[in-house]
């Protein structure tokens, strides 16, 4: 398979430099040139079968002509091996129509573990097959930082720098991303928000001299191999509930527009997807998107589900360039655009055909959710996962025409003050993580400076240490 970049001046790369590139550098983000289809015989044939297995067959095409692809299956049968639970995203009926996907079994209770337990091993491998190494930077509201940093702990060829911003996570997000212990991982956290963050880590792809002395890469979903990884459980969750014979919507609590892409990703390779339902908190953009084709940034506002607390959505690129039939000149101009005016607008005709739609729930709307699971189902749900669960019913109220799956996209326990508001239980962390609040905590905080970043980066990156 070959990656083209969405901005068109990059060059087309293979798998193995999709993965080890991140951000394409005309600024751009990798989409594969084919989307591989699955048809109705394939979908028969994933019904029932190990996640593992579905997981090989579903990646398959993206990573052929990979130095691992051979080794692909085995890589993917260790990546969910340590899942907590046997079918590694369990789905849960809450009412007949309705069923919640629990995406939080990986190690660091968040979705993110999904693509990441994977993405560890892939840099891994390829990183051991070259010869080479690199420094991966991040930005992080919350769960990507950990799950990276767990995915990337004490590898060899590895050194991680994630970039949080200062104040804005939960306390339980924040210590598990600073309280491990590993030569290789650096916290930064960064007075400004999560959008902060982002730029600076773009901004710091862009600076040609800095990403090639730093072999720069990237565990953001700007990194194609995260989406590819994500697509596998919209795959699994819709063979089990009776595709191709049924179709399915998905209802996803979005932000930063990766997880969302990834049901759209499964839907261009054929599985029946009905709708993709967007849930949003306060920061709104993409529901005010959806609902008159205006994107416009507004200010970042705290809320109770912080790792949405962003508005500038990287992967909406994605979307953009598929809607623009991949024309990169005009991708390049409408978020050139938006850099400058914090606007652009579609055409809502090029949204005809579009399953999108979206859903927004302030905090108070939030913790009722939270309440009605416990009480309705008794289900304990984080606030990401209960604007998730809103949305859906929502949509369903507008069209019931098909089963939703609702994205269970982190465990109760990494929002544990905002789950007890609501229901008065406060949900324990996992055994392995009880002493979480007494381990020792490691992090610098930094103005949101690139010159800072990039001189603290340097500093401590082993690629340029060794080099001096
Ligand atoms: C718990 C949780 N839910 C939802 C989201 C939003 O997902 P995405 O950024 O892929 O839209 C995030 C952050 O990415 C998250 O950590
Ligand atoms: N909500 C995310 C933000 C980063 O999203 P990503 O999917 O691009 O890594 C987080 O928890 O960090």
């Amino acid at each position: 398979m070959r990656y083209f970049s969405t901005r068109g001046r990059a060059p087309v790369l293979s798998f193995d430099d999709v993965l080890l590139t991140g951000l394409a550098r005309d600024g751009g983000l990798y989409l594969p040139e084919s989307w591989p289809q699955l048809s109705p015989d394939d979908l028969h044939q994933l019904s029932g079968a190990p996640y593992a297995e579905v997981a090989r067959r579903v990646m398959a095409p993206f990573v052929a002509g990979s130095v691992i692809e051979k080794d692909f299956g085995q890589l993917v049968e260790e990546a969910y091996a340590g899942f907590e639970h046997a079918s590694v995203t369990p789905l849960r009926q809450l009412d007949p129509d309705l069923w919640l996907m629990d995406l939080f079994h990986g190690p660091t209770l968040a979705f993110k573990d999904v693509a990441l337990q994977l993405l560890g091993r892939l840099f891994d491998a390829v990183l051991e097959a070259r010869g080479e190494r690199l420094t991966i930077v991040g930005a992080t509201s919350g769960d990507t930082g950990s799950a990276a940093i767990e995915a990337c702990r004490d590898r060899e060829r590895v050194d991680i720098f994630i970039l949080h911003p200062h104040g804005r996570t939960s306390e339980v997000q924040r210590r598990q991303m600073t309280t491990v212990e590993a030569p290789n991982v650096h916290n930064i956290a960064v007075e400004g928000t999560f959008d902060d963050c982002q730029d600076l880590v773009k901004a710091m792809f862009n600076d040609g001299g800095f990403r090639d002395r730093l072999q720069l890469s990237a565990v953001n979903s700007i990194n194609w191999a995260r989406i590819m990884a994500q697509i596998v459980y919209y795959v699994q969750a819709a063979v089990s509930l009776g595709a191709p014979d049924r179709r399915v919507s998905f209802a996803v609590p979005t932000g930063n527009f990766g997880n969302v892409f990834a049901g759209y990703a499964a839907r261009r390779m054929g599985v029946p997807i009905e709708r993709l339902v967007v849930g949003s908190n306060r920061n709104d953009i993409l529901t005010r998107f959806f609902e008159n084709g205006v994107m416009a940034v507004e200010d970042v506002y705290p809320t109770l589900s912080p790792s949405m607390d962003i508005q500038v959505s990287s992967n909406f690129e994605r979307l953009l360039c598929d809607l623009y039939e991949r024309d990169g000149a005009r991708v390049n101009a409408t978020l050139e655009d938006f850099r400058r005016e914090g606007r652009f607008r579609i055409d809502p005709a090029l949204f005809d055909e579009m399953p999108f739609e979206g859903h927004r729930l302030d905090d108070e709307e939030t913790l009722a959710e939270i309440r009605r699971a416990y009480q309705a189902y008794g289900a304990l749900i984080d606030p990401h996962t209960a604007i998730g669960v809103a949305a859906a019913r929502r949509a369903q109220a507008r069209r019931a025409e098909v089963p939703s799956v609702a994205l269970a996209t982190a465990h109760p326990a990494k929002f544990p003050d905002a789950v007890h508001k609501a229901t008065g239980v406060r949900p324990e962390l996992p055994e392995r993580l009880a002493d979480l609040y007494e381990r020792r905590e490691h992090y610098v905080t930094l103005p949101n400076e690139l010159g800072r970043l990039q001189t603290y980066i340097q500093g401590h990156a082993r690629i340029t240490k060794d080099a001096a």
